[in-house]
C-alpha cells in the first residue's frame, strides 16, 4: 500500500535520508521512532510529495504519487500541529473536506461524535484548545474511511478516553483493509499500535520488525514473575541455578530474570512442576529502555 524505495534526500551536502526503505502492507499498523531529527518527518514530506527527494521511488496503492495525485483522494494525513483556519468552525472545517473527498454529510456528524466533538462542532477553532484542534485535524483526515492513514507525531495519549476510541478507529480501519503509518515519540501508543517498527537513526534504519523483537534485540530476553509465594528468595534461588539463567533478583512483589536465549516454556514449566505459585509470567516489554539501549548501542549524539 505504501512503498518506499532506496530514498536519498540532501539538505545542501547533508545526507538526512541515506537510501532508506520502508513498506506498510495492507491492513497494517507500522510505525517510524527514531529520536529528534533522525529523518521521520522529511520521510513522511518526501511520501506526501510536499518534498522532492533526490533519489529512490516511492509507490502509494502501486502509483507514483508525483505522477498521479489521486491517490490523494484515498490519504487521510494528520500533522503535528494541524494548521487549521482559525475563523472557521470545527464542523466548517469538516463540511469543506467532505466536499472535497466527495463524502456524504452524514459522516460529519457521525465523525463529530466519534472525536468526542458533537458539543463543540460550532465553536471557532480560535477558541479551541490544543487537544481540540487535534481531535478535529484526526476527524479530518478519518472522513472517507481512507485507505491510507498517516499520521505525524499525533499526540493522540492527551486523553485516556479519547486514545481509547481512537485505537478502536484504527482497528476497525485496518480491519477493513485501511494501512497507517505514524511517526511518535510516544512509545506507549507505539507498543499497544504497531504491528510493525522501524527505527531511523540518522537518516538510517537502524531496526525493523515488532515492538517484541526490538525489545529482544536491544533489551534481551528479561520476563517478569508475579507469584502468591511468600517467600520470593526460593525462586531467586530456584532460578538462578539455571544455565541459561544471566540475572535474577527481586523487585518488589516481583522476580525479574534476565536469559541468555528465550526458555520462557521451559522455564515456566520448571517453576510450575517444582510447586511454585504462578499468578503472572510475562516478557518485560519495555519499550523506553529498549529505545534507549539501541540509540545508544548507535551513538549518542543524536542531532
Ligand atoms: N528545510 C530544511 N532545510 C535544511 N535542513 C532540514 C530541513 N528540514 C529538515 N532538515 C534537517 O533534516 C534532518 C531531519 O529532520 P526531520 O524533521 O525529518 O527529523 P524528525 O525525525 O522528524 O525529527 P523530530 O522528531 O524532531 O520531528 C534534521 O537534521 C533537520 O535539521
Amino acid at each position: 500500500m505504501i512503498e518506499v524505495i532506496g530514498l536519498v534526500k540532501r539538505y545542501g551536502n547533508r545526507e538526512v535520508l541515506s537510501n532508506v526503505s520502508i513498506n506498510v502492507k495492507k491492513g497494517e499498523f507500522v510505525s517510524l521512532i527514531g529520536p529528534n531529527g533522525a529523518g521521520k518527518t522529511t520521510m513522511i514530506r518526501s511520501i506526501l510529495t510536499l518534498i522532492r527527494p533526490d533519489k529512490g521511488e516511492i509507490r502509494i496503492l502501486g502509483k507514483n504519487p508525483f505522477k498521479d495525485k489521486k491517490v490523494f483522494k484515498n490519504l487521510g494525513y494528520v500533522q503535528e500541529l494541524p494548521n487549521l483556519p482559525p475563523f472557521m468552525t470545527g464542523r466548517q472545517v469538516l463540511e469543506l473536506s467532505a466536499k472535497i473527498k466527495g463524502v456524504k454529510k452524514d459522516e460529519i456528524d457521525e465523525i463529530l461524535d466519534v472525536v468526542g466533538m458533537t458539543e463543540f462542532a460550532n465553536r471557532q477553532i480560535a477558541k479551541y484548545s490544543k487537544g481540540m484542534i487535534q481531535r478535529i485535524a484526526i476527524a479530518e483526515a478519518l472522513l472517507g474511511n481512507p485507505e491510507i492513514l498517516i499520521l505525524d507525531e499525533p499526540n493522540i495519549g492527551i486523553d485516556p478516553i479519547f486514545t481509547l476510541k481512537v485505537r478502536q478507529i484504527f482497528d476497525r480501519l485496518k480491519r477493513e483493509g485501511s494501512s497507517i503509518l505514524m511517526t511518535s515519540h510516544e512509545l506507549e501508543d507505539v507498543k499497544k499500535l504497531s504491528d510493525r517498527v522501524y527505527m531511523i537513526y540518522k537518516g538510517k534504519i537502524i531496526f525493523e520488525g515488532n515492538v517484541e523483537d526490538l525489545v529482544k534485540k536491544f533489551l534481551g530476553i528479561q520476563v517478569i514473575i508475579e507469584s502468591d509465594d511468600d517467600d520470593k528468595e526460593k525462586i531467586v534461588n530456584f532460578l538462578s541455578s539455571l544455565e541459561y539463567v544471566k540475572k535474577v533478583f527481586k523487585e518488589g512483589s516481583r522476580v525479574i530474570i534476565s536469559m541468555s536465549e528465550d526458555k520462557r516454556e521451559e522455564l515456566l514449566e520448571k517453576l510450575i512442576s517444582s510447586g511454585f505459585k504462578i499468578k503472572g509470567f510475562y516478557l518485560d516489554l519495555n519499550l523506553e529502555e529498549a529505545y534507549s539501549r539501541a540509540i545508544n548501542s548507535v551513538g549518542n549524539n543524536a542531532l
